[in-house]
């Protein structure tokens, strides 16, 4: 087995996310293969980061030493059942980046006794900006948990979670999160249009201030209760605002809808 060979099993949006990252910040591009089945997907990965692919799992596999299964969860039993034979014979590290399949699911598939450090990272890792809980499974060693670690602390936050079930709340706050963010930028980019502002100039407004809030939530220690009082003029225009969201029950649509990803998570594992 060559020595830090990193396959991953699918070459999607997350896998693309965290092969970009990776590359970016200094991982050598041969030291990372992929197996993906979409012709197009596969030769873009290679066209843009210059890793090694494949179009199946098992060629990806082949002589590495972590795998990071990046299927989706529905595929998920039948991939490792198809990794099984080869499981058993190199014991690799395996890394599951999954929705609500559970590190003992994947154990399983494989044939029992394998080391898996079951993660829930996020888009933004092509940025170096991700944030992923980790939790491992008893098999894995200390060793594997630092490899585990400074793979995702690589592209950006990394969280130990000690207790399994709580990574489907992982899941539903950092792991869907990216996309509440662009659903809130969307939203916040058509109300501009309907107050009179051009398309381009609602997009670029609504772009920078999630980016500027953002950067002050992690750069300044202030907590977010504290940084929007800080808008909030007493009789001014923020008032009106934040009035009319907590009104309307932004916090309980907040709440719903994690709730909502987290309720999903589970029944993905159920399901597989
Ligand atoms: N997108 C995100 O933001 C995040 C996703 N995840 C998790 O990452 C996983 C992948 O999600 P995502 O990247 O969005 O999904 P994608 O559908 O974009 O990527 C999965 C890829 O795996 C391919 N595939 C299917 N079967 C195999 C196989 N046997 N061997 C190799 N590749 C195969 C699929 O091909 P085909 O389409 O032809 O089946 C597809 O291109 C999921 O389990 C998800 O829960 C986790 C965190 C965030
Ligand atoms: O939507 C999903 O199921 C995946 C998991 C987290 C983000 N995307």
């Amino acid at each position: 087995m060559t020595r830090d060979i990193l396959a991953f099993i699918g070459g999607g949006n997350m896998a693309r996310s965290l092969i970009g990252g990776l590359v970016a910040r200094g991982r050598p591009a041969a030291s990372i293969q992929v197996a993906e089945p979409q012709a197009a997907l596969r030769e873009a990965l290679a066209a843009d980061f210059g890793v090694g692919v494949h179009a199946t799992a098992s060629e990806a596999a082949r002589g590495a030493t972590t795998w990071v299964l990046s299927v989706k969860p529905q595929v998920m039993r039948t991939v490792c059942g198809e990794l099984a034979t080869l499981a058993a014979e190199t014991r690799p590290l395996v890394v599951s980046i999954a929705a609500g399949v559970t590190a003992g699911q994947i154990d399983q598939w494989l044939g029992g006794d394998q080391a898996v450090v079951r993660t829930m990272p996020n888009t933004p890792s092509l940025l170096g900006a991700g944030a992923t809980g980790l939790y491992a499974n008893p098999r894995v060693t200390e060793a594997g948990r630092e490899l585990a670690g400074s793979l995702m602390s690589a592209v950006g936050l990394a969280a130990w979670i000690p207790d399994e079930a709580q990574m489907d709340a992982v899941t539903a706050v950092s792991g869907s999160g990216p996309a509440y963010v662009f659903l809130l930028a969307e939203a916040l980019q058509a109300a501009g249009v309907a107050q009179g502002l051009a398309a381009d100039t609602a997009r670029d407004l609504a772009n920078q201030t999630l980016l500027g809030a953002a950067r002050m939530l992690v750069e300044t220690g202030d907590d977010a209760a504290t940084l929007r009082k800080r808008v909030t003029s007493p009789g001014g225009t923020t008032q009106a605002a934040i009035e009319s969201f907590e009104a309307n029950g932004l916090r309980r649509l907040v709440d719903e809808a994690v709730a909502a990803a987290a309720r999903r998570g589970r029944e993905l594992s159920e399901g597989s």
